[in-house]
C-alpha cells in the first residue's frame, strides 16, 4: 500500500504529533513541505483543503484535515486508541489536554513572549497526568497497554522540556514515564538525528509561515 503523504510546512505546527503517532506505530511516511503561498494556493483551488487549511494527510485513497480526525483515525487504524469505548474516551480526554497545551506552547512562537506557556504545564497539565499514573498505578496512562495518549504526552513533556528543563522536578513518575516510553523501539528511533521529526520552530519557520498564511 502507498505510504501516507503528508502535506505541511517544514516545521511541527499541528503537524507534528501525526508524525509522532505514525513513528510510533512504525509506520513510514512521506512528506511535501509547503514552502510558497503558491503551493498553499494550488491545494485550496485544487480542492483538497476542506477548510482550506493544513495539515492534510493523504492515506487509504483518502485526503484528510483537521488534526484531531487525522489523529483519531490513526489511533484506531494502528491499535493505539484502547479496547473498547470506555478506554478510548479515555485516550480522547487525555489527547484533546496534550494538544491543547502543546498549541499554546507551539503559537507562542508566534506572539511576543507574553505569559509563559509552560507555567500552564506544570500548574495545570502536568499534575493531572502525575496523578493518572499514580491512581492508575500502570506502566502506560489507559489500560495497561501503550496508546495514543502514551505517544502525545511524551511529545508534551519533550516540547515543554525545551523551555525549561527542570520542569518534571516536581513530577517522579512523569520522569520515569518519560524514560520507559522513550525507550520503546520505534520512539527511540524517532528521537535519533535523522528521523523525520522537526526542529523547535525558528525566526525562518515563522517567516516562511507567516508568508505563506499571509498573516
Ligand atoms: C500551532 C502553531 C504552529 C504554526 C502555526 C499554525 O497554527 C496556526 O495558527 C497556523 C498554522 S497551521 C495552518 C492553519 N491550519 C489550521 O489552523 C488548522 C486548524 C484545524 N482545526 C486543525 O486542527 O487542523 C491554516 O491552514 N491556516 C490557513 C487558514 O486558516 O486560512
Amino acid at each position: 500500500a502507498a505510504k501516507p503523504k503528508l502535506h505541511y510546512f517544514r516545521g511541527r505546527g499541528r503537524m507534528e504529533s501525526v508524525r509522532w503517532l505514525l513513528a510510533a506505530a512504525g509506520v513510514e511516511f512521506e512528506e511535501e513541505f509547503l514552502e510558497t503561498r503558491e503551493q498553499y494556493e494550488k491545494l485550496q483551488k485544487d480542492g483538497r483543503l476542506l477548510f482550506g487549511q493544513v495539515p492534510l494527510v493523504e492515506i487509504d485513497g483518502m485526503e484528510l484535515t483537521q488534526t484531531r480526525a487525522i489523529l483519531s483515525y490513526l489511533a484506531a487504524k494502528y491499535n493505539l486508541y484502547g479496547k473498547d469505548l470506555k478506554e478510548r474516551v479515555r485516550i480522547d480526554m487525555y489527547t484533546d489536554g496534550t494538544l491543547d497545551l502543546m498549541m499554546m506552547v507551539a503559537v507562542g512562537a508566534f506572539k511576543p513572549p507574553a505569559e509563559k506557556e509552560e507555567t500552564s504545564a506544570k500548574t495545570r497539565y502536568f499534575p493531572v497526568f502525575e496523578k493518572i499514573l499514580k491512581d492508575h498505578g500502570e506502566d502506560f496512562l489507559v489500560g495497561n497497554k501503550f496508546s495514543w495518549a502514551d505517544i502525545q504526552l511524551l511529545e508534551a513533556i519533550l516540547l515543554v522540556e525545551e523551555l525549561d528543563a527542570s520542569v518534571l522536578s516536581d513530577f517522579p513518575l512523569l520522569k520515569a514515564f518519560k524514560t520507559r516510553i522513550s525507550n520503546i523501539p520505534t520512539i527511540k528511533k524517532f528521537l535519533q538525528p535523522g528521523s523525520q521529526r522537526k526542529p523547535p520552530p525558528d525566526s525562518h519557520y515563522v517567516a516562511v509561515v507567516r508568508e505563506i498564511l499571509q498573516f
